[in-house]
């Protein structure tokens, strides 16, 4: 570790990486297909070989079309585990190729460096980050609706409005667009004019369909409609903000910051918001970096998750938490699992999750997760 290596990532010492297997509750529904297991690494590590330091705990979550592949994940892993507790390895898995195992070691080693220092995750990864604001203790949530029929869509919604969300995104372009019209008619019919609806079409339209679904959607006074089209389409997104079948309907980029990055969106004025998912950009601190761009650029940014296990969603709390004034963030998904690694330190309630008080990503919480 050194001034210029705060994190001791130019010799660190991975301890650790364990399989999981999470099913979901039920398929979540999305354009690109269901969404039914999480498969991953919990990760521990040391920095810089210094035996006397804290234990992080890390979590690297692939999941394919957004990052590597589990395989891919697990040797990049499996090659950092070459060295062993005394024998630092140089260097982090590499973000651009491999971000979810970039994720999963760069956390272990924030959130060792946050506990070294007695401090929350969100705090540590202010500080290197440059922001001056005290992290939030709370970040608030939108619920995350999939694809369904009319009925069975605005009685999610409902029953989310109910637990206590005012802000619900709903999983378009599974079915044609008149058939979601017809979903975001029952849904904003069933919950009112005072919640925000998010609409994520992940990537489904072409422009013509997207055209015809914003001037469409338009009537339901959506927040966003995240990623109509395809990842690669910037100059079609930049369009549709410009002139987005009559009426405006402000514009997120979701799948297009994965595969192209922050700044390519920001520079094409693709999008109204960005959404920001630390698995797919390699970790919590580029993440809270990417946002802190697109904050400067005048660009909302919005924090989720991947549908992670608890220790990579409680850090994208973290990293959400240290974004000034945070919009309501995808970090409502713990419920979506059947079973999870770790009862969670920080549950969705009315519409918020509280930010775990530390010391690194919650104190004592994942402590049989860190010794296991
Ligand atoms: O943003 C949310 O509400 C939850 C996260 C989510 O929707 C998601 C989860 C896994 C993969 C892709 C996506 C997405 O935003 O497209
Ligand atoms: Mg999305």
């Amino acid at each position: 570790m050194t001034d210029d290596d705060p994190r001791g990532e130019a010799s660190v010492t991975v301890v650790r990486h364990r399989p999981f297997a999470l099913d979901l509750t039920r398929p979540l529904g999305t354009a690109r297909g269901e969404i039914r297991r999480r498969e991953g690494f919990v990760i521990t590590a040391r920095r810089g070989g210094d035996e006397s330091g804290a234990v992080g705990l890390g979590e690297a979550t692939p999941l394919p079309g957004w990052t590597e592949s589990r395989d891919a994940c697990a040797a990049a892993l499996g090659d950092l585990e070459a060295g062993n507790m005394s024998e630092p390895v140089p260097g982090v898995p590499d973000a651009e190729s491999t971000p979810a195992a970039r994720h999963g070691v760069s956390l272990a080693l924030a959130d060792a460096a946050a506990r070294d220092a007695g401090q929350p995750l969100a705090e540590q990864l202010a500080v290197e980050a440059g922001v001056t604001a005290t992290p939030a203790d709370a970040v608030p949530v939108n619920a995350t609706v999939g694809d369904g029929g009319p009925a069975e869509t605005a009685a999610e919604a409902t029953r989310a409005v109910e637990e206590g969300f005012d802000c619900l995104k709903l999983k378009v372009g599974a079915r044609d667009v008149d058939a979601d019209v017809e979903r975001l008619r029952a849904v904003r019919d069933a919950v009112g004019d005072r919640v925000a609806l998010r609409a994520d079409a992940n990537g489904a339209w072409d422009r013509e369909t997207a055209r015809h679904a914003l001037g469409a959607l338009a009537a339901f006074d959506l927040a966003y409609v995240e990623q109509p089209l395809p990842a690669d389409d910037l100059g079609g997104l930049a369009e549709l903000r410009r002139d987005g079948g009559g009426e405006r309907v402000p514009i997120a980029a979701d799948e297009s910051v994965a595969v192209h990055g922050v700044d390519a969106v920001l520079e094409a004025d693709a999008a109204d918001a960005v959404v920001l998912k630390p698995m797919a950009l390699g970790g919590p601190d580029r993440a809270l970096a990417a946002a802190l761009r697109a904050r400067s650029a005048g660009v909302d940014p919005v924090v989720t998750t991947t549908i992670d296990a608890v220790v990579a969603r409680t850090a994208a709390v973290h990293v959400a938490a240290a974004v000034p004034e945070v919009s309501p963030c995808g970090l409502a998904t713990g419920t979506l699992l059947d079973e999870d690694l770790a009862p969670d330190p920080s549950p969705v309630a009315e519409g918020a999750v509280a930010v775990p008080l530390g010391p690194g990503l919650a104190g004592a919480a994942f402590d049989d997760l860190r010794r296991s």
